[in-house]
């Protein structure tokens, strides 16, 4: 007799995944590397930014009281008594009725606390002597950049998990990070199963296909931020397959299988976790595609059985996979975010369990529209490439109309979400739609 499978919820399955989280260590890369890392420490500032007041524009740095009584028709003269550029300090103090010429970025002067800009004064040069006319007054800071108007020392700038982007590069460098503490990544292997599989560099053969799912897992664990692993495609043969799964087991912090893990003849997996002492999380779950995603543990490391079929591969992956690796990278929101959207067609299909659609989200007059993309059946691979999100289109109804608003999973977010949230998130929106009708 098969085995008949009795399916979880998707957010029990997040939970049961999320049971086994553990985060990884800290180590350093030279910032030039750091693109793209999460940060291994919360990153404070440890001083003002900018650290001095400073001249926002070329001009003159002069005392706003002493221009009180400036105007057009009886301009005041300012004796000019040296000039700074950024990076120079100008020493001594500014006295009444003088001016210092100052460059953008340069420290504002002692006794100063105004600017004027070039543009509005009127440079004189007599005998040698510089001096400026200004026509009108000036107010106590007016054009200074104050010491800390951008971040005040001891802020947090950004949390120990944060996804480094160029900007945080920008902030990591204003804090003189030449080494920077990112997570160290988790290693993640990858074995592909299945005697229809044919590398890529080989000709197609009678009853054979190229092995798409090992690469396109390759590079989801990179966008998640893990380091792939590959081990190679297997034929479905049980010793050779038990042999590499638990081989490769010890060299990763978690594994992931693709194809053999649903009822048939040469889905092995299942006997295999049983060979090496793994217990099963989980072995089947109420959504499409990606219903046999199987995940199984072992002395708490992770063992991810994907299924064979690439959409519902890479779907098992983003909704199961990707929390525990940024998890492991420290991050406090390592589920994809969610968004609610406008459907951007119809879809007629009635569907038992949680339907996960490959989407494009796009902006339609101002609104957030999601379009099912390529055929949605979870064998395909021609939808993957257009996706950008997944439509949530909750199981148990009858179908859905242009227009509805749906919920969507952002693939491309760096930002994530917490699982408490997403979870939440779900509840809402089947709250929404039972409103809708
Ligand atoms: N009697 C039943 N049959 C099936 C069930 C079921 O519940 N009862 N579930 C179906 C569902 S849903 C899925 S999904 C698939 C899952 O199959 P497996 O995970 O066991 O994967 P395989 O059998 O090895 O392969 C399925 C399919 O995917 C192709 N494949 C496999 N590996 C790759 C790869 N690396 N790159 C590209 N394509 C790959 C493979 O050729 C098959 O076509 O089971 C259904 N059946
Ligand atoms: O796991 Mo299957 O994808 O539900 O088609
Ligand atoms: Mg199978």
């Amino acid at each position: 007799m098969v085995e008949r499978r009795k399916p979880i919820k998707v957010n029990e399955a997040i939970e049961r995944v999320m049971n086994y989280k553990r985060g990884g260590s800290v180590r350093f890369v030279s910032i030039e590397e750091s693109y793209g890392h999460f940060l291994g420490e919360d990153l404070i500032a440890d001083h003002h930014v900018p650290p001095f007041d400073r001249s926002p524009y070329d001009g003159f740095a002069l005392r706003a009281k002493d221009t009180e009584e400036a105007s057009r028709n009886s301009p005041l003269q300012f004796e000019v008594v040296g000039e700074i550029g950024a990076g120079s300090v100008f020493d001594g103090e500014v006295r009444h009725m003088q001016a210092v010429r100052i460059m953008t970025g340069a420290q504002i002067p002692a006794g100063c606390d105004a600017v004027v800009m070039l543009e509005l004064v009127e440079e004189l040069n007599e005998d040698g002597k510089s001096s400026i006319l200004l026509k009108r007054s000036l107010t106590a800071g007016e054009n200074i950049s104050v010491a800390g108007e951008d971040t005040k020392k001891g802020d947090v700038l950004a949390q120990k998990g944060t996804y480094v982007n160029p900007g945080i590069v920008a902030l990591l460098a204003t804090f003189g990070y030449k080494q920077v503490p990112v997570s160290a990544k988790p290693k993640i292997g990858i074995i592909a199963t299945g005697s229809e599989l044919l590398d890529i560099d080989e000709p197609l053969k009678p009853g054979k296909i190229r092995n798409s799912n090992a690469f396109m897992v390759y590079s989801q664990i990179i966008r998640a931020g893990g380091e792939p692993i590959y081990f190679g495609q297997f034929s479905d043969d049980f010793d050779t397959c038990y042999e590499q799964v638990n081989d490769a087991f010890h060299q990763v912090d978690f594994l992931i299988t693709t194809g053999g893990v649903s009822v048939g003849d040469f889905d092995y997996l299942p006997a295999i976790y049983e060979k090496i002492g793994a217990t099963v999380l989980f072995n089947k779950v109420g959504m499409r595609p990606g219903s046999v995603t199987t995940v199984a543990e072992k002395n708490g490391k992770l063992l991810f059985g994907l299924s064979g079929n690439p959409s519902a591969c890479y779907v098992g992956f983003e909704l199961f996979t990707r929390p525990i690796i940024r998890n492991f990278l420290h991050s406090d929101h390592p589920v994809l975010k969610k968004e609610v959207a406008f459907l951007g067609t119809d879809f007629p299909k009635p569907n038992p369990f949680d339907r996960f659609v490959r989407g494009h989200l796009s902006y339609e007059n101002g609104r957030l529209m999601a379009t099912p993309v390529g055929l949605d059946k979870s064998n395909v691979v021609s939808s993957l490439g257009a996706a950008n999100i997944l439509i949530l289109l909750p199981g148990g109804t009858r179908g859905y109309e242009r227009g509805m608003e749906v919920s969507v999973i952002l693939l491309e977010d760096q930002e994530g979400m917490k699982v408490q949230e997403f979870i939440q998130s779900d509840r809402n929106a089947r709250r929404r739609q039972r409103h809708d009708g």
